[in-house]
């Protein structure tokens, strides 16, 4: 059996992380005869409020006003060779619904949910994972596909002003695949490819790539005419999908995965502001990001990374309020 922490084979001679395509890739549809219906209360959603890709859905559901309609579970943010097990009740973490799976109180550990959808599975257990209640069935675990599920399959049970919130507006739709393209690539991946790097070849490759593409987001933002990206007026997938690598950015991902070309509060000023604005004015963003979660998950269950699990202290804080600025910063102005 393979060893789910090792991140990159050790047998891998280029040194560089390979994710790994998700491997359940069904659709709830709103369309009648769906073979995942559109309805309240049947899907549960499992993620960690670590993660980034699980973090999406967890903004979406929230922006879509999905809360009564999709339960969700977030599991307790260590992760150990077993894989993401859940909270107990005696735990207490910080955030809404980190508890025992409620679907299944037996179960100890995400990948229970795997095992039940096929003992032999040998995939990854990874967040988020939609499940179906009704049919015991896993229906999704690829984040970019579950967003767009709750973008309008979910509309008829919803009131407004949520049945209008259209994170993917037709007119924008080609530009925000094309960016996602590269946010994807060199950002939301490129901090893991950084970090996972088991050569100095493929440390520096990732890290540089992922340097020049912020200073392209950064453009894109300095340029943009409202407060998001690509001059949408309204928050789109865009916004959401960068959001969740640059608020992880400054507390963890500078010295855990070695991205410290720059950060993000003294080297960015377009990007700080954005995310300030999303973090401190929009609860779906802020009221979702579990600095607890994010910060110890990364540096206590990379044991090849952080041999010893010590958590850095700063910075601090985790996230600048939107009228404070780095000592520099406020200095010089
Ligand atoms: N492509 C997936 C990636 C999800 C993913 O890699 N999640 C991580 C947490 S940040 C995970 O659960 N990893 C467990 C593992 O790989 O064993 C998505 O976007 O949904």
């Amino acid at each position: 059996m393979k060893n789910i922490l090792h991140w990159v084979d050790p047998k891998d001679k280029t040194g560089e992380f390979k994710r790994q395509q998700s491997i359940f890739r069904s659709f709830i549809s709103k369309e009648p005869g769906a073979e995942f219906p559109a309805e309240k209360g049947r899907y549960h959603l499992y993620v960690s409020y670590a993660c980034p890709w699980a973090h999406r859905t967890l903004i979406v559901r929230k922006l879509k006003g999905l809360d009564d309609i999709i339960s969700f579970t977030s599991v307790h943010w260590h992760m150990s060779d077993q894989g993401w097990r859940f909270a107990t009740p005696e735990e207490n973490l910080p955030g809404e619904s980190v508890t025992p799976d409620p679907v299944h109180p037996n179960f100890t550990h995400l990948r229970n949910i795997y095992f039940e959808q096929n003992p032999d599975y040998t995939g990854r257990f990874t967040v988020p994972t939609l499940y179906d209640k009704k049919t015991n069935r896993i229906v999704s675990n690829e984040s970019s596909e579950i967003i767009r599920m709750f973008y309008h399959e979910f509309d008829d049970l919803l009131e407004e002003p949520y049945k209008s919130v259209d994170l993917l507006p037709k007119n924008l739709e080609k530009d925000i695949d094309e960016l996602n393209d590269w946010v994807y690539n060199d950002i939301n991946n490129g901090v893991y490819k950084s970090g996972f790097a088991t050569t100095q070849e493929a440390y520096e490759k990732a890290v540089n790539q992922l340097f020049a593409s912020l200073d392209r987001v950064e453009q894109v933002l300095a340029t943009s005419s409202t407060p998001y990206l690509l001059s949408s007026p309204t928050i789109t997938e865009a916004d959401v999908r960068l959001y969740t690598t640059i608020a992880r950015f400054d507390p963890v991902y500078v010295q855990h995965f070695k991205c410290n070309i720059r950060d993000i509060r003294s080297g960015y000023p377009a990007l700080h502001k954005w995310l300030r604005h999303l973090c401190w004015d929009i609860p779906a963003f802020g009221e979702t990001t579990e600095w607890e979660h994010i910060k110890k998950h990364y540096t206590k269950s990379h044991g090849q990374i952080n041999p010893f699990g010590i958590t850095p202290v700063g910075p601090l804080p985790d996230i600048l309020g939107k009228d404070d600025e780095v000592v520099a910063v406020k200095a010089a102005k």
